[in-house]
């Protein structure tokens, strides 16, 4: 091995370290290394795309590696493959774990998947463009990658490409820049399908809009096929161009709605799974009821509550589940049992410490019930963690809160009062 080689191949173990797999896949081990002196180590890349690419993300990352690898600062010069005439987009690394057998399916996008899933069968002959839409972090970005994902295992020879909005934009600005618009053309035409995430981002940018004009027309010619996802539907991306906007229209346009909670539990109870946890089902529930209309959000709990039971040891409890998502939940995060339990030991004038000890005079005795009822009724607390919180036993907590009920129905002032302050901790 030459000695460029080697310092190449020391560089990528480095890397390896340092960047994801796919990215390492798609734009690391593409390139060739062509010669390296004390000064610098020269690098060569399959198109233009990657040297652009690479130079601007990465270049930092890769001088840091190439020093590790040679004990010294080297400059790091990546320059574009000139015998490559056409320029290809780089063959993307789909997400493995989006795929169609991951999507949970459900009365809220039961109709996107199978729209995604003929797509997927059959591109380019029949719902061109699909064009979903949906809110956020509900599953197109998924969806689009189980496109992806499904033809590149079973029409491997297909050219798929998946591209954020954000980077056509950035490319076209770039090409127009270094007046490589006919390489811009040739990469974004030469695709079989076209998987164009976020396209509401294409808003407002006449001359990027002026662009994919052309470029969905001509894909769209050749019977290639499109898919275009987006916050909103077509009719109501404003600072979209009317001819854009039909063509948008023109196959399918599927949406995708916030699951119900049925669904939300078995994403839930999928995405546990892969992570190797069984989780009780009123701790999935807990985690399901906490955001109505953003999956991602769940998954965000998700992986906080296994962070948690990590670091503290602790099993998948109610108790454990509160406490981890605690921070997060802006709803718990106003009011804490702490809190609760200070607010009524200083409304009726007594300490937290009598509130929490033997005494069972009536003027203690009754502000802690209170207590143990309000941790019930607005924390949704269990008999036994509220009688943890007091030294007490459950059946003591389970009493004391009939008691409480009992007497609101009964006591219109209390009832009242309680009221506001149940009022007060949810609010
Ligand atoms: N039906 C589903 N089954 C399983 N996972 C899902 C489902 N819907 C969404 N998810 C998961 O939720 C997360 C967010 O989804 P995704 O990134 O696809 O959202 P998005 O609609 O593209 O959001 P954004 O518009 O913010 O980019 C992903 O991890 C995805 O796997």
């Amino acid at each position: 091995m030459s000695d460029t080689n080697a310092l190449w191949q020391a560089a990528l173990s480095y890397l390896k370290d340092k960047v994801p797999p796919e990215e390492l896949e798609s734009w690391f081990l593409p390139l060739t290394p062509l010669q390296s002196n004390g000064h610098e180590l020269r690098l060569q890349a399959p198109s233009s795309v990657y040297t652009r690419y690479l130079s601007e993300q990465y270049l930092p990352l890769l001088e840091d590696a190439v020093a590790m690898a040679c004990g010294n600062p080297l400059r790091v010069v990546i320059s574009a493959s000139p015998t490559k005439e056409a320029e290809t987009l780089p063959a993307f690394t789909f997400n493995p774990r989006y795929t169609f057998d991951t999507f949970v399916e459900g009365p809220s996008n039961a109709f996107a998947r199978a729209a995604a899933v003929a797509v997927a069968t059959n591109p380019g002959s029949g719902y061109n463009p699909l064009f979903i839409y949906a809110g956020s972090g509900l599953g197109k970005t998924h969806l689009l990658h189980a496109i992806g994902n499904h033809l590149r295992q079973n029409r491997p020879t297909l050219r798929v490409s998946y591209v954020p909005t954000e980077k056509f934009v950035n490319d076209l600005i770039h090409s127009i820049r270094l007046q490589k618009m006919n390489d811009f053309r040739q990469t974004y035409r030469q695709v079989d399908v076209l998987l164009l995430d976020d396209c509401h981002i294409l808003a407002g940018k006449e001359r990027c809009q002026e662009e994919f004009f052309h470029t969905f027309n001509t894909l769209h010619e050749a019977q290639k096929q499109i898919v275009l996802t987006s916050d909103t539907p077509p009719h109501n991306i404003s600072g979209l161009e009317e001819r854009l906007r039909t063509r948008f229209a023109w196959g399918l346009v599927a949406d995708i709605q916030p699951p119900d909670l049925e669904t939300r539990i078995a994403i839930i109870r999928g995405k546990a799974h892969v992570e190797g946890y069984d989780l009780p089902n009123d701790v999935v529930s807990f985690i399901a009821a906490r955001s109505r209309d953003n999956i991602r959000e769940l998954e965000g709990y998700l992986h906080r509550l296994f962070v948690f039971m990590t670091l503290t040891n602790r099993p998948p409890t109610l108790e454990t589940v509160r406490e981890a998502l605690y921070p997060v939940l802006p709803s718990e995060r106003t009011s804490t049992p702490q809190e609760i339990i200070r607010f009524v030991a200083h409304h009726y004038g007594i300490k937290v410490a009598d509130l929490k000890g033997r005494d069972n005079r009536r003027s203690v005795a009754f502000p802690r019930q209170v207590a143990m009822y309000l941790l019930r009724e607005v924390l949704n607390l269990s008999y036994p963690e509220i009688g943890r919180l007091f030294g007490k036993h459950h059946s003591t907590v389970l009493y004391s809160v009939e008691q409480i009920a009992a007497q609101r129905r009964k006591n219109p002032n209390l009832d009242a009062t309680l009221a506001s302050f149940v009022e007060q901790f949810r609010s």
